[in-house]
């Protein structure tokens, strides 16, 4: 297939993740926006990606995050045969704005920017927009916010939990229900009018409409448990929790995993699958928070705990970028601006 116009080019877009254990306080303060973290959740967080792999100096590899959305991105390049398709990094290299910068010295004319989140948040894709358009001046920006619904992603998710979901339920002997995890966020930051930024730092605008993101991640969550087979998989088969609540003051939405672990096991069950439909690839928030850490609180709990392989290199994640990119599917798209 190949795409619309000559001067039109793809920019993916990603959180970013530091390279080595040291670039971690920098890593933060990206993450924050600015704000320095204590040197306790710095040396917690670097604990955590050591843990993951993470080494004191570059490794052979890049860091999974990395890795995975380079994969992506040559696989969606191949997919399309319409030149190239970019990747740019909110918190960390390859940045936003310096792979923009490239864009345009490459002759693009027309970026059509894609979250490698799929679901629509003020926190994490108004973040993505707000970077774009700050390095795109003068240049048409096609911004696609949201693409939680695509049937082919959720089919990509399905198609990773139907093996483990088959494979917990056969080694227990009975039906393991399913809990889908989407990020959480700041209570403040899905809220309206003044209490959206109460506690926020200076300068946050006051919303004045939901943010769509909680409704999204369960959607998507519920189009996957859809297309599980037995037919009869239903809503008594699933669960659906907020993880990885910040280090950030203030309360964030939940329920929480731990919660919700808690729920599960006092409904009589023995074991649990985690599918993360938030995240389209490996990193810390997976290969930490849910192997390592939820693992070990299902396990105090009495739960065994599976989880679904990430999506990384499903070609079926790629036909799901493709029929966004294309058009295909009906994503959620900013009107076509020029950033001034
Ligand atoms: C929908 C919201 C968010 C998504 C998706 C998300 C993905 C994501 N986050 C990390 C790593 C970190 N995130 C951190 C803080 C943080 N994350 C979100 C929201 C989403 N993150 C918020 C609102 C915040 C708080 C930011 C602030 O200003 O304080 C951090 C810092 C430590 C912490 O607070 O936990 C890290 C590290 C990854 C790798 C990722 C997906 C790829
Ligand atoms: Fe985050
Ligand atoms: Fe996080």
């Amino acid at each position: 297939m190949s795409l619309e116009t000559g001067r039109s080019a793809v920019l993916l877009l990603a959180h970013g993740t530091p390279d080595m254990l040291g670039e971690m306080a920098e890593y933060l303060s990206k993450v924050t926006g600015g704000q320095a973290m204590p040197q306790e959740v710095v040396k917690e967080l670097q604990h955590r990606y050591a843990q993951i792999g993470l080494q004191e100096s570059p490794g052979l590899e890049p860091p999974p995050l990395t890795k995975w959305t380079m994969v992506q991105a040559h696989m969606l390049e191949h997919a399309l045969d319409a030149g190239k398709v970019y990747v740019g990094m909110r918190n960390w290299h390859p940045y936003i704005a310096d792979v923009v910068a490239q864009m345009r010295l490459d002759g693009v004319t027309h970026i059509k920017a894609v979250c490698l989140a799929p679901q629509n948040s003020r926190t994490s894709v108004g973040l993505y927009r707000r970077a774009v358009h700050a390095a795109a001046k003068g240049m048409e920006v096609e911004f696609v916010a949201g693409w939680a619904e695509s049937p082919l992603l959720a089919e990509a998710f399905a198609e990773k939990l139907q093996p483990v979901w088959t494979e917990a339920c056969a080694e227990v002997g009975q039906r393991v229900p399913v809990l889908f995890t989407a990020h959480s966020v700041p209570c403040r930051t899905i809220m309206t009018g003044e209490a959206s930024v109460a506690g926020a730092r200076p300068g946050t605008p006051v919303q004045d409409s939901p943010d769509p993101y909680p409704v999204e991640a369960k959607r998507t969550a519920q189009l996957v448990a859809e297309r599980m087979t037995p037919a009869g998989f239903g809503d008594k088969d699933w669960y659906f929790a907020f993880q990885s609540q910040g280090m950030s003051g203030g309360p964030w939405i939940g329920p929480t995993v731990e919660d919700t672990l808690k729920a599960i096991k006092a409904e009589g069950h023995v074991g649990v699958v985690m599918q993360p439909v938030g995240f389209l690839c490996d990193h810390v928030e997976i290969l930490y928070d849910i192997d390592i850490a939820f693992r070990q609180t299902a396990n105090e709990l009495g739960l065994k705990l599976w989880r679904a392989e990430s999506l990384n290199d499903s070609p079926v994640l790629v036909e799901a970028l493709v029929e966004v990119v294309s058009g295909r599917y009906k994503a959620t798209v900013d009107e076509v601006m020029v950033p001034a």
